[in-house]
């Protein structure tokens, strides 16, 4: 961490991408690298609502979307590094929000993140598994790169590294 009273981080710094890109793990460990705070908003989420697969299954994904546009909007006011659920982008206002965010897009094959999806609670997968990733991941895409200032494909780097590379790209006073 800066020592001179900035953040070592230009902030807030957000990662955007599919399910299993890695978000809610880089996240956690570049803020305790940098020593800045941390949300994930899933995370924010179950601990208002409840678990999101109950969530899905009673309320339905729309009222899921509302109680996560609510999060993101708080989180994004935040100086912190944030980590959304792969589909928070898709809502306008989370779209015109990052415009003025530090944008992180991490990617992934399928054939990478198979192996992390497995045991893996996301309603949207249910019954669809990696077929259904895809189909989610090649709609979502456009979406993703249009808001992303870096994109770093995660499938055959470490975590240590994705945080290097993030650090030095966003690192420094703001
Ligand atoms: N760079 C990586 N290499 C290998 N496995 C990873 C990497 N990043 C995350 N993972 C693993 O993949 C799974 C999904 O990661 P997660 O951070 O929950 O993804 P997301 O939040 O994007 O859905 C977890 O088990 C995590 O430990
Ligand atoms: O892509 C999505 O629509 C979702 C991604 C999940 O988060 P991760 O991307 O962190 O898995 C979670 O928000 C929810 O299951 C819906
Ligand atoms: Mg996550």
């Amino acid at each position: 961490m800066a020592d001179d009273g900035a953040p070592a981080l230009q902030l807030p710094l957000v990662l955007i991408g599919p399910m299993g890109a890695g978000k809610s793990r880089v996240g956690g460990r570049l803020a305790t690298s940098v020593g800045v705070p941390f949300i994930d908003t899933d995370a924010r989420i179950e601990e208002r609502h409840g678990p999101i697969d109950e969530i899905f299954a009673r309320d339905g994904e729309a009222a899921f979307r509302a109680f996560e546009r609510e999060v993101v909007a708080e989180a994004l006011n935040e100086h912190a590094v944030v980590s959304l659920g792969g589909g928070a982008v898709l809502h306008p206002d989370t779209q015109a929000d990052l415009a003025d965010a530090a944008v992180v897009w991490l990617t992934v094959t399928a054939e990478a993140v198979a192996v992390r999806l497995v045991g893996g609670n996301r309603p949207l997968l249910a019954g669809g598994g990696i077929e259904r990733w895809k189909a989610i991941q090649v709609e979502r895409e456009p979406v993703y790169a249009s808001l992303a200032d870096l994109e770093i494909d995660t499938s055959r780097r470490s975590v240590a590294r994705i945080v290097e590379q993030i650090t030095e790209r966003f690192g420094g006073t703001r």
